[in-house]
């Protein structure tokens, strides 16, 4: 059977600017595409300029005379972060969006960043919320939204209050939901906290479903010689159109959350098909760990001292 195609119409986003992050591979080309082929003026920051190049290449193939900005991001460096802010600040036009999407997962061996934090939630966590933090300013400016990608792994994880950074035991899959629920609980948390003190920014949760992606491929950095048993079933599903999405509908979700005139920020943007891995993007009420006021409130306090940043 051919699978069902599920598109999106974007509203005009002329005028708009966007960051992306992650957009150089992955779910976050594909948002990068989206938006600059609706108008908006997108910012990639990257680690790897090399890749960063030949995606800019493969965006302005689809959209051609899109209007893009190559800037360097390491997620994993707060120093670099501060760097990325400092200068954005410094130029100060306001941003229209920001997509929290870069994302890593599953090193096989416990692995830090350039702070000493277990990688995963260095990455996935704490780096968009110091990132968010250095940008509030300019979101402010617009009255923009911010946009963070959970997973379907924080559908049953947990944090481990007792040993966030997984110092005393690593288990790359506990790692991964704990700080892929840990960025969703950022994305709701900012959202109250937006509300209560007069932010004007909105702050939208999603989730991409599953799809094969390199997030799983082989990976030297990473520890990983060759692509792992999961990211070679789920490409043999998305090839048949069973259960995953493609590399293509996974966009969807953020594209949703990002530009929908309803978003309210309570709500979770996902794929709506049999588990949410795939299927046609919606909203739906966010998962039972992501509606801890508790926790979020708990994480925002701990992220705050783990990145010395300060949402002001
Ligand atoms: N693919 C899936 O099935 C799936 C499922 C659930 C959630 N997600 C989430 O979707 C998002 C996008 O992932 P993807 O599937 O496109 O994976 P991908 O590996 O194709 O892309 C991830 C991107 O993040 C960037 N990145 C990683 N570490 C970084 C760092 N330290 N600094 C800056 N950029 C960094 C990479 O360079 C890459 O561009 C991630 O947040 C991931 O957790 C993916």
């Amino acid at each position: 059977m051919p699978r069902r195609q599920h598109d999106l119409t974007l509203p005009d986003l002329a005028g708009r600017r966007a960051v992306v992050t992650g957009a150089s591979d992955g779910i976050g080309l594909g948002i990068a595409a989206a938006l600059a082929g609706a108008g908006a003026e997108v910012v990639m920051p990257v680690r790897n300029r090399t890749k960063g190049d030949a995606a800019v290449a493969r965006i302005r193939e689809q959209v051609p005379g899109a209007r893009l900005e190559l800037r360097d991001l390491d997620l994993s460096s707060l120093a670099s972060i501060a760097a990325l802010g400092e200068t954005l600040r410094a130029e100060g036009t306001p941003i229209d969006h920001l997509v929290n999407n870069a994302g890593v997962m599953h090193p096989p061996e416990r692995q830090a960043t350039a702070d000493g934090v277990e990688l995963q939630l260095g990455t996935n966590h704490l780096g968009p919320f110091a990132l968010t933090a250095q940008l509030l300013p300019l979101l402010r400016a617009a009255g923009g939204r911010v946009t963070t990608q959970t997973s379907v792994a924080a559908r049953r994880a947990s944090i481990a209050w007792d040993d966030l950074g997984s110092d005393r035991s690593y288990d790359a899959m506990k790692a991964y939901g704990q700080s892929k629920l840990a960025t969703g609980l950022f994305g709701y948390e900012l959202q109250r906290r937006s509300q209560a003190a007069g932010w004007g920014v909105t702050s939208v949760v999603s989730h991409p479903g599953v799809a094969p992606t390199g997030l799983l491929s082989a990976r030297p950095e990473m520890g990983r010689t060759e692509d792992t048993r999961e990211v070679r079933l789920i490409r043999w599903l998305s090839a048949r159109g069973i259960l995953v999405g493609t590399v293509d509908s996974a966009r969807l979700p953020a594209l949703l959350a990002a530009t929908a005139a309803d978003a309210t920020g309570t709500e979770l943007y996902g794929p709506q098909g049999v588990g949410g891995t795939g299927g046609r993007p919606g909203a739906q009420e966010p998962w039972k760990p992501l509606r801890s006021t508790d926790d979020a409130a708990r994480l925002w306090e701990v992220s705050q001292e783990l990145t010395g940043v300060s949402f002001g």
